[in-house]
């Protein structure tokens, strides 16, 4: 496949209506979940996008059949599969191949997966994976290959060492195979991750404590088919939230699926960004203070992301973009990956004013002038937040590698050139 380049004519303002996808990270693990039951599953508000086109792949070479029954329908039937064959050159490209462990696990007894991929963001640990595995009663060897082993998973009361996302979710599809009652202490309660536990509740699982940091499995459960939903996608209506900004644009993000957008929205809040809500409609106004809230006796102010229900890791990078464009000074605290900060050295070039002082913090003061420039996506955010850059910038952008971005958001040189971006994509020369 031909590397992907934007070319991005920057300094228009956009205006429109613009509906989030479905979310990447629900879509993800709520795919591999369709493998636990051998009934027929039919996902709706699917994201077209390489990571669900990945792990569609994936799901065939075990034996499930996996159809697009429309552009963002996917019809999953597991009647009979086999934990094997995965191809390592698949499985490296999404972070997600490693959550096929908990239905492979749970419907085959074992499974060999090669190592998993996705973004370069730093080191991304799996060892919360193997601790829920081994307390559900499997056995973990992690060489070249991850195996797990379990002739029957056994419910247990598990303490997860910290609230991984893609740990919890993979654990919650264990113990709803696993016989008895599993606590999962310490888990991750990202809408995904909320998401997943409902689907799993549409097949005939029992959870409660969903949305909650314990969540409690009855198994094993007795599974059927269903039809599911993907909810929108927070992290992209975060990201539209920041490219209105940006821009000074008004958009209005219909069916934003305003009960899980309080953090973001008070994230952008600091930055003098203030959003309506209109039944499920988000609305970003144009004119927008733009000024940075100081804390209280005038100190500066910072942005950190946390596991949720607080800020969230994959829009620190819009945030970043967006801060140059307001009034004041803050303080970016990434908390969560150590390499995630570094493509601000493109936004330093682009002439935004940001001190980064460690892997993990970065001070932003603004408002600056952005010009266009060269940059290459180095993850799925970090591209996603050059593009907003670039569109907010005077001249000529391009963006290389933006195969990253299209990772994560479908379609989106198209939805925004619809709100009236200038956005060409065109297979990169070599
Ligand atoms: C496919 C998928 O769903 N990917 C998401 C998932 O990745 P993933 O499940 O890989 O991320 P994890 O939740 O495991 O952890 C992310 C990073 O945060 C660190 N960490 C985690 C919890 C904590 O309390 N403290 C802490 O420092 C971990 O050590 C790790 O370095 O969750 C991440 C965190 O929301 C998101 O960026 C990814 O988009
Ligand atoms: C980090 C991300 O994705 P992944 O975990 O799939 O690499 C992301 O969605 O921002």
């Amino acid at each position: 496949m031909a590397p992907i380049q934007y070319i991005v004519e920057g300094g228009r303002r956009l205006s429109g209506t613009i509906e989030p996808s479905g979310n990447k990270n629900s879509a993800l693990p709520i795919i591999a979940a369709a493998l636990l039951t051998e009934h027929p599953v039919t996902l709706t508000n699917v994201p077209r996008i390489r990571d669900t086109e990945t792990l569609v792949e994936l799901c065939r070479s075990v034996g499930a059949s996996a159809e697009w029954t429309e552009r963002n329908t996917l019809a999953i039937h597991a009647r009979e599969i086999r934990a094997a064959d995965l191809d390592p050159d698949l499985c490296a490209r999404i972070r997600a191949s490693i959550l096929l462990a908990g239905p492979l696990l749970a419907r085959c007894g074992e499974v060999a997966l090669p190592p998993p991929g996705g973004d370069v963001i730093g080191r991304r640990r799996l060892d919360t994976h193997f601790l829920a595995f081994e307390q559900l009663g499997a056995t973990v060897t992690a060489t070249h290959r991850l195996e797990f082993r379990a002739s029957r998973l056994k419910g247990a009361d598990v303490f997860l060492d910290e609230p991984s996302v893609t740990a919890t979710e993979n654990a919650l599809v264990a113990a709803v195979a696993a016989r008895g009652t599993t606590y999962l202490r310490n888990a991750a309660s990202e809408p995904h991750v909320q998401d997943l536990a409902n689907f799993l509740v549409a097949l005939g699982a029992t959870i409660e404590g969903v949305g909650t940091n314990t969540i409690i499995v009855h198994g094993p459960a007795t599974l059927g088919g269903a039809s599911y939903a993907i909810q929108p996608d927070h992290i992209e209506v975060g990201s539209l939230i920041g490219l209105a900004a940006v821009t000074r644009s008004p958009l209005r993000i219909a069916r934003a699926g305003v009960e899980h957008l309080r953090s973001i929205r008070m994230g952008f809040e600091r930055l003098g960004i203030v959003c309506g809500v209109e039944g499920d409609d988000l609305v970003v106004p144009s004119n927008q203070t733009m000024k940075i809230h100081d804390d209280f006796g005038g100190h500066v102010p910072k942005l950190e992301d946390q596991p949720w229900p607080a800020f969230p890791a994959d829009l620190m990078s819009i945030a970043i973009v967006t801060a140059t464009q307001c009034d004041g000074v803050i303080l970016m605290h990434e908390k969560m990956f150590e390499s995630r900060m570094f493509f601000v050295d493109k936004l330093i070039a682009m002439g935004g004013r940001i001190v980064l002082c460690d892997p993990h913090r970065a001070i932003v003061a603004g408002p600056s002038r952005l010009r266009g420039a060269p940059m290459t996506s180095p993850d799925i955010r970090a591209g996603m937040a050059m593009l907003l850059a670039a569109v907010c910038a005077e001249g000529t952008s391009t963006i290389n590698n933006a195969d990253q971005i299209e990772r994560g958001y479908e379609r989106i040189e198209e939805r925004l050139n619809g709100l009236g971006a200038k956005i060409t994509r065109i297979p990169a020369r070599s």
